[in-house]
């Protein structure tokens, strides 16, 4: 659990547009990065690079590495659902399976998995899983009724739990707040401080507030230009990005002078 990703020199393409350019950084275990910068600069991209979902766009494709504790997530004889497995992901919009309960919501990754449970060792994993996305106390008299029905943050912390049951070494979130009111957002937050003790976290975030209230790390992407492909500039302590970057185009952007 909690692995160190290693980003060496990636460029990538969605078929023949250099989308984002040059990335290197080292992701730290245990800790919460942020991903800010303005819109179309690739942050988005870069994180689905993480876990090999870039390559579900037709064409997508990378070049450089990505590791996890020295092991290279594009190998030759990496299976990308294995590193879909170890490598979790909450998307914006929550997107829990509609017609499933929120029991089976929680369950269907390991049973996807083709892992073959006792019922008593699924009901444990799932109100695990739960207790962990801080949702039990408010669900655990409604498993058997559908996850959608439940309020917008709930979902969220649905596939929060959901990711967590599979007990991935990494979980990458793009704009897991966007769609969340202050409560549910605030909510979230405080479940990402909670899980970094376990987990290495990665967070796409367009709220420069939210980067600075959970990350321990932030990574500042640009476009140079209009056309031109996205990258990282700097990646610092949060703090540092924050008070003193290096780069005047970082300054810019957190001052709120772009973007
Ligand atoms: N499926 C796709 N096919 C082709 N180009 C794409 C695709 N998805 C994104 N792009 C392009 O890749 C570049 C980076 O987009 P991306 O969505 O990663 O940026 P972002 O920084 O996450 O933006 P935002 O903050 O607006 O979500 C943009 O030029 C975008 O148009």
């Amino acid at each position: 659990m909690a692995k160190r990703i290693e980003v060496k020199g990636l460029d990538i393409y969605y078929d023949k547009f250099l989308a984002v350019q040059g990335v290197s950084m080292t992701i730290r275990p245990k800790a919460v990065t942020a991903l800010i910068g303005p819109s179309g600069c690739g942050k988005s991209t870069f994180l689905r690079t993480l876990n090999r979902m870039h390559e579900l766009v037709p064409k997508a494709r990378v070049e450089g590495k990505v590791l996890m504790d020295d092991q290279d997530l594009y190998g030759a004889n990496v299976d990308p659902v294995s590193v879909r497995r170890h490598i979790g992901m909450v998307f914006q919009r929550p997107n829990p399976f509609p017609t499933m309960s929120i029991y089976d919501n929680v369950a269907a990754g390991v049973k996807l998995n083709s892992k073959r449970m006792k019922r008593a060792d699924l009901d444990d994993l799932v109100e695990r899983s739960l207790k962990s996305a801080n949702l039990w106390e408010e669900v655990k008299d409604r498993l058997g009724k559908p996850g959608s029905g439940l309020s917008g943050g709930q979902q969220q912390r649905l596939c929060i739990a959901r990711a967590i049951a599979v007990q991935p070494d990494v979980l990458l979130m793009d704009e897991p707040c966007s769609a969340l009111d202050p409560i549910s957002t605030q909510a979230i937050e405080d479940l990402m401080l909670d899980l970094k003790s376990q987990y290495t976290i990665v967070i796409v975030t367009h709220n420069m507030q939210q980067a600075a209230r959970v990350s321990d790390v932030t990574g500042f992407f640009n476009l140079k230009a209009v056309g031109e492909p996205g990258g990282l500039v700097e990646i610092d302590d949060t703090e540092t990005i924050f008070s003193t970057p290096s780069n005047r185009a970082t300054e810019d952007y957190i001052s709120g002078r772009f973007g």
